[in-house]
């Protein structure tokens, strides 16, 4: 029997009575292991070998993982500076356990985001308890961290996942491939074998001199182990930003274009949001200090905007009865909501007036100081939009949701009624998360109020929404923590391997 060199090489090498590493075979036959590989596969196919493989893992600290074994955890010190603040006793500021526990940069959101999951206490609107019954002598992932820097393996899959999701530790894996000789094998064997010569690349000289027509090429093997490259791509946040976009323009929408720092007036008094609404004050704005207003207001929006506020609208009208302000509504901030674009649009001041039937969206970043947490950001992008048209009704709101978001493969929204300054009848929507199975929230919409409508000058009805992007990702790929996408903890094999396939 003819076989390329290399076949004949680790044939010879390899026996029938036991399983050879293909590593082994490699140093036998002096060859590189990926052409041992391909060998041991192509005398598989013509059944000289058997082949058996079974993938070994290995896990590795990384350097972060090493210094938290050597020193401790963040989440550590900082229950340890909360006990010493008496934090057991009353919630203590944050600010200050953060400065005693000597946890800098992006330790401190480490530490903070795994305090609370693991038990060492709570964290909430800038305090912080610490549970007296925690015990970081039996932390888990400490002990984990030091076994693996002592040398020794890690067992417990949930902490081991645990740490590889937070950077500490890496686990690669190997296939290791055994090969024996078959009884064909052994037969071919004693009846000698020849080595063909095979070609594996293709030269000047080959195609120049005539000769490629009668060497044999050596086959492909597409089951040899390659390196894997790992290059840039588009994060899947801005891929599905994308993929919303033609979504909504394939459904008729245009997109709206706008400040991300503008008037309270754009973002809340357009919007009959009363200007002592508790949303004002406590809904916690950015607000801007240089320059702290805008320069210009049209001025008879405001004229009728103030009248709403005071009076409400048409024969039977109720406002608010309170003071409104108009240096208050020029007052700048990072928008909370893109409804801010709405009310721009709406009013005319950005190109012109809308004849009905319209449809506008934007898919756009808006800025909330909320509590980090594994479902809120200070910074997320809404699916704003809203229609105008005659005789809009609920129906027209919820089949647009449906339409919508069975594009995403998502078809069991649910609704709540809700209440907005701004939108009567309002729904919040939810959605199912694939793996948990909790619902999540998801937008929140609503058919716009008169108050606010009649001002802006427009007089047909508007049905309009605020949707979470970051909130429709969890759904589509099951990620439980926003963070995991987001920022320095973001979870980069998530990112790299999930398929936008919508
Ligand atoms: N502005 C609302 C969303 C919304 C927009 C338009 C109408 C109703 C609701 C929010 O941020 O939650």
């Amino acid at each position: 029997m003819q076989l390329p060199a290399a076949q004949v090489a680790v044939l010879e090498a390899a026996s029938a009575d036991e399983a050879t590493f293909v590593d082994a075979l490699a140093e036998a036959t002096d060859l590189p292991p990926e052409t041992v590989t391909g060998a041991v596969f192509e005398l598989e196919a013509e059944g000289l070998v058997t082949v058996s493989e079974r993938v070994d893992e290995t896990i590795t600290l990384t350097d972060e993982g090493r210094e938290y074994a050597e020193i401790e955890l963040p989440e550590i010190s900082l229950y340890e500076a909360a006990l010493e603040a008496d934090a057991d006793d009353d919630p203590v500021s944050m600010g200050q356990v953060i400065g005693a526990s000597g946890l800098e940069g992006p330790q401190v959101d480490i530490a903070l985001s795994n305090y609370a999951r693991k038990g060492y206490g709570q964290i909430d609107s800038g305090e912080i308890t610490a549970d007296p019954d925690a015990d970081p002598a039996s932390d888990e992932e400490a002990s984990a961290l030091q076994a693996l820097a002592a040398g020794e393996g890690l067992d417990d899959a949930e902490v081991r996942d645990q740490l590889e999701r937070r950077g500490l530790l890496e686990i690669s894996e190997t296939t290791i491939r055994e090969a024996t000789v078959t009884d064909d094998g052994v037969t071919e064997l004693m009846a000698g074998l020849e080595t063909a010569e095979t070609v594996g690349q293709v030269t000047p000289d080959l195609l120049t001199g005539g000769e490629w027509e009668d060497v044999e090429f050596a086959e492909y093997n597409v089951e040899a182990d390659a390196e894997q490259f790992e290059g840039g791509r588009v994060h899947i946040l801005r891929q599905t930003a994308d993929r919303v976009k033609d979504v909504l323009v394939g459904m008729g929408f245009q997109e709206m274009e706008g400040p991300h720092v503008d008037a309270d007036f754009w973002i809340n008094d357009c919007l009959f949001m009363p200007q002592d609404h508790p949303a004002r004050t406590h809904w916690d704005r950015f607000a801007l200090e240089q320059p702290t207003h805008i320069d210009d207001l049209p001025e008879e929006l405001v004229t009728d905007v103030e009248r709403a506020h005071k009076e409400g609208v048409g024969p039977d009208g109720e406002g608010y009865h309170s003071p409104w302000d108009e240096d208050f509504a020029r007052a700048l901030a990072l928008r909370g909501h893109t409804t801010s674009l709405s009310t721009r649009y709406l009013s005319g001041e950005e190109i012109g007036e809308i004849e009905p039937p319209a449809r506008f969206f934007s898919v756009e970043k808006v800025y909330r100081n909320d509590t980090l947490d594994p479902t809120h950001l200070l910074e997320f992008f809404q699916i704003e939009g809203w229609v105008m048209a005659e005789d809009l009704s609920v129906r027209d709101l919820m089949g647009t949701f449906e339409e919508f978001y069975a594009q995403f493969g998502i078809e069991d929204i649910q609704f709540k009624p809700h209440y907005n300054p701004y939108t009567e009848p309002s729904f919040e929507l939810f959605g199912t998360h694939p793996t948990t199975g909790e619902l999540v929230e998801i937008g929140n919409s609503g058919i716009f109020r008169e108050e606010m409508l009649e001002p802006l000058g427009v007089e047909c009805d508007v049905m309009a929404w605020g949707l979470a992007l970051e909130r429709l990702l969890m759904l589509m790929y099951g990620f439980e923590d926003i963070r995991d996408i987001h920022g320095t903890l973001c979870d980069l094999e998530l990112l790299r391997e999930t398929e936008v396939t919508y």
